[in-house]
């Protein structure tokens, strides 16, 4: 490819992205600039003609032809008197040559004497030299009229590599050696962006690890991720968490993904993170969406806490989740019990000759022992638990938890150093940063070099929610600096995520489980479990082993058993505090009582109907009716209509609900005007799109 400037470049991708046509439309495009000298040529001649019809013999006429024609070449001259001396004669000389053939032309006739052959000589032959002058000056970007490297003070540097892209511009850079560095160019970003007229975090850049001298700049002119994304649904429904985890997407279109375990093949270790965004930027959004993808996995579970917002942002999932704290002292009981697990998984796994937990794990091992699943705890308003339990709770878990196969997530709105001590901020490693209020902040969130690559989360602030850099492990270094949209994720998609894999997701394991209800006592051991969407039982069975029927004690479990609501126990209020003393009273191997009475405070909602067929079966009878309706020769429908069949799925309403937005999703309804009413999509339809 020939070298480009910047200039060049951005106007190259700029046609590209209005979608460039044909082969016509491509010459038009670039033929379009040289045009001007033409036109003005030719219309010097037509008017000529008219212009002679009228002046030919009025001597007024020539006298003030002639004139203008002088003061014009004058005009030009004192005008040019800023520009370069060459400019200024090139552009008298055309002013006066031109003038001077109109002035004779009309006085004595466009095609008298040797007037013709001096238009058809001179007109073309000034327009040209103008096409000349222009090419010349676009192909000299450190020429005379100064090179863009020049205008931001990267005067002498030299562009050793070009690509333009749909809306994207990669420039190679050698930088004069001995005189700038990297750090320069660093510095120049916003002069950069400014002299070519884009956003400030339009422009990126990214050393050459290798060299001080080198890297590449990267221009993306338009903001693409400006409309919602809605979730695509589940990347690996029912696969490993050690499958990459999607949570949006970035603005070449490449799906942004975050790793939970470590993987040593891919020298990548367990991530922990930071997620970071001031009000409204959309972070709890996405944590939903990252939430609602590990919720699809066989192999992971999940601790939640939010003690702060309780169950307004965490709802729609509490019921897939193994615990969730949704107050300060079952949060401060699940930091207790992180602490508690991390040596006993890092034993067990050690017991059974793993390094660092794998998908292999939380497979039956070889002498009959229950796997052990993955270790998700995701702190929600993390600011009120480092603030009201110890300033360095955090850190010893992140410290550790890598080997115990545990990742923990810590959400809050500034990770400031009076809210987290640098020590935790530093053990976190990874960061998903979202809209910040000032650079301040955003330094809080991501390193600097992801800032002097031209990462600007200040820029979105709470105006643009959704927006974020994800700087993680397993993220290449060239997206760092890049925003990605947060996919957006409804209710009904959460819920219907709960239902549609509470068969494949695990129970935590005898390890976990046993001495997480040792740590944390009755906060975990008798932790609220949270219906399924639509019905009033807790979970469908759950092989918890701190319940006292669990199988691996050699009782069956029957889920319909299983409380909907937390039994007063005997042992305090349940919204007290605990300690150390409680604790030390309980022994988690000890069968816990049945109780021998309940207190039912109002009337239980009828049973909803059992479940009959499993959820890949009860799918594929939503596809049934769809086709059905589709044969009816139906075109318009509600969820109202799948409604009409639930029993025949044996399926809750909201259950119906989130499929009827899968098969949206999946391009099998389009949304209509009216809310709620939906359009069957022909198959050649979808295929003609
Ligand atoms: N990815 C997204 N795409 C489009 N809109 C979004 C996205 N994420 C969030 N929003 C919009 O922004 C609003 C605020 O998002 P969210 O509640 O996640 O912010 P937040 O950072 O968690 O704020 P707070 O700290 O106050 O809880 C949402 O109600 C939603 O309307």
């Amino acid at each position: 490819m020939s070298q480009l400037t910047p200039e060049q470049l951005l106007e190259e991708q700029l046609r590209a992205a209005q979608g460039g046509g044909g082969v016509v439309e491509y010459l038009l495009h670039r033929l379009k600039p040289h045009l001007p000298p033409w036109l003005v040529g030719a219309g010097a001649g037509l008017v000529s003609w008219p212009a002679h019809w009228y002046w030919s013999d009025n001597a007024a006429a020539t006298a003030g032809l002639t004139l203008a024609s002088v003061a014009l070449t004058g005009a030009t001259w004192f005008a040019g008197k800023s520009t370069t001396a060459q400019r200024r004669l090139h552009s008298a000389i055309t002013v006066a040559a031109g003038t001077g053939w109109f002035t004779a032309a009309a006085i004595a006739g466009p095609n008298v004497g040797p007037m013709a052959g001096l238009y058809f000589i001179g007109a073309p032959s000034l327009a040209l030299s103008w096409n000349i002058r222009q090419i010349l000056r676009r192909n000299d970007a450190t020429g005379a009229d100064g090179g863009i490297w020049e205008k931001v003070g990267l005067a002498k540097t030299l562009t050793t590599r070009a690509e333009a892209a749909p809306n994207k511009a990669t420039i190679g850079y050698q930088l004069p050696r001995g005189e700038l560095t990297n750090d320069d160019v660093s510095k120049a970003l916003p002069k950069l962006a400014s002299a070519l007229d884009v956003p400030p975090n339009a422009v990126r850049h990214l050393a050459d690890p290798e060299s001080a001298s080198r890297g590449q700049i990267t221009i993306v002119p338009h903001d693409l991720l400006k409309n919602t994304v809605p979730c695509p649904g589940p990347s690996h429904p029912g696969g490993s968490i050690a499958a990459p985890v999607h949570v949006g997407i970035y603005e070449d279109g490449t799906e942004a993904t975050m790793y939970f375990p470590g993987d040593p093949q891919a020298a990548r270790n367990a991530m922990h993170l930071l997620v970071m965004g001031m009000t409204g930027s959309g972070k709890s959004e996405g944590g939903l969406t990252a939430l609602a993808e590990v919720l699809t996995r066989h192999d992971v579970i999940v601790w939640a806490s939010d003690p702060a917002k309780a169950d307004q942002t965490l709802g729609p999932l509490l019921p897939a989740f193994d615990w969730a704290a949704l107050d300060m002292p079952s949060t401060k009981a699940m930091v207790k019990a992180l602490h508690a697990v991390i040596p006993a998984r890092t034993a067990w796994l050690a017991k059974y000759g793993y390094k660092q937990w794998e998908p292999a794990c939380a497979r039956a091992q070889a002498d009959g022992s229950p796997g052990m699943p993955y270790l998700l705890a995701w702190f929600e308003e993390a600011a009120k638990t480092i603030r009201e339990t110890d300033e360095d709770a955090f850190t010893g878990i992140a410290q550790e938890a890598r080997s115990a196969g545990v990742s923990l997530v810590v959400s809050m709105q500034r990770a400031s150093h009076n809210q987290m001590s640098t020590d935790t901020r530093a053990s976190l490693g990874s960061s998903w940063c979202h809209g910040v209020r000032n650079d301040t902040d955003a330094g809080f969130a991501l390193d600097d070099d992801v800032l002097d690559a031209g990462a600007k989360p200040q820029v979105w602030k709470d105006k643009k929610p959704g927006y974020s850099y994800l700087v993680a492990n397993g993220i290449p270094e060239t997206f760092w600096a890049t925003p990605l949209r947060d996919y957006l994720t409804g209710r009904e998609y959460l819920e219907w995520v709960v239902v549609a894999f509470a068969d494949i997701r695990p129970a935590a394991d005898p390890v976990t489980a046993q001495t997480a209800a040792k740590a944390a006592g009755r906060h975990y051991a008798q932790r609220t479990r949270h219906p399924l969407p639509g019905t009033t039982d807790p979970q469908p069975a759950q092989e918890d082993p701190t319940m006292p029927d669990h199988p691996a004690r050699g009782l069956a479990q029957d889920d319909d058993q299983a409380p909907a609501f937390t039994a007063y126990d005997g042992y305090s209020n349940p919204d007290d505090d605990y300690d150390d003393e409680d604790l030390d009273a309980i022994d988690p191997e000890q069968e816990l009582p049945r109780p021998t009475t309940v207190v039912q405070f109002a009337e239980r909602p009828p049973a909803q109907p059992k479940i009959q067929l499993t959820p890949k079966q009860a799918r594929q009878a939503m596809e049934d009716l769809l086709d059905e309706f589709e044969a009816e020769g139906r075109t318009i429908l509600s969820p109202h209509d799948f409604m009409e069949h639930c029993d025949r799925h044996g399926r809750s309403r909201s259950w119906v609900s989130g499929q009827v937005a899968q098969f949206v999703m999946a391009g099998r309804l389009a949304e209509t005007d009216e809310t709620g009413v939906y359009r069957i999509v022909r198959d050649d339809e979808d295929e003609a799109a």
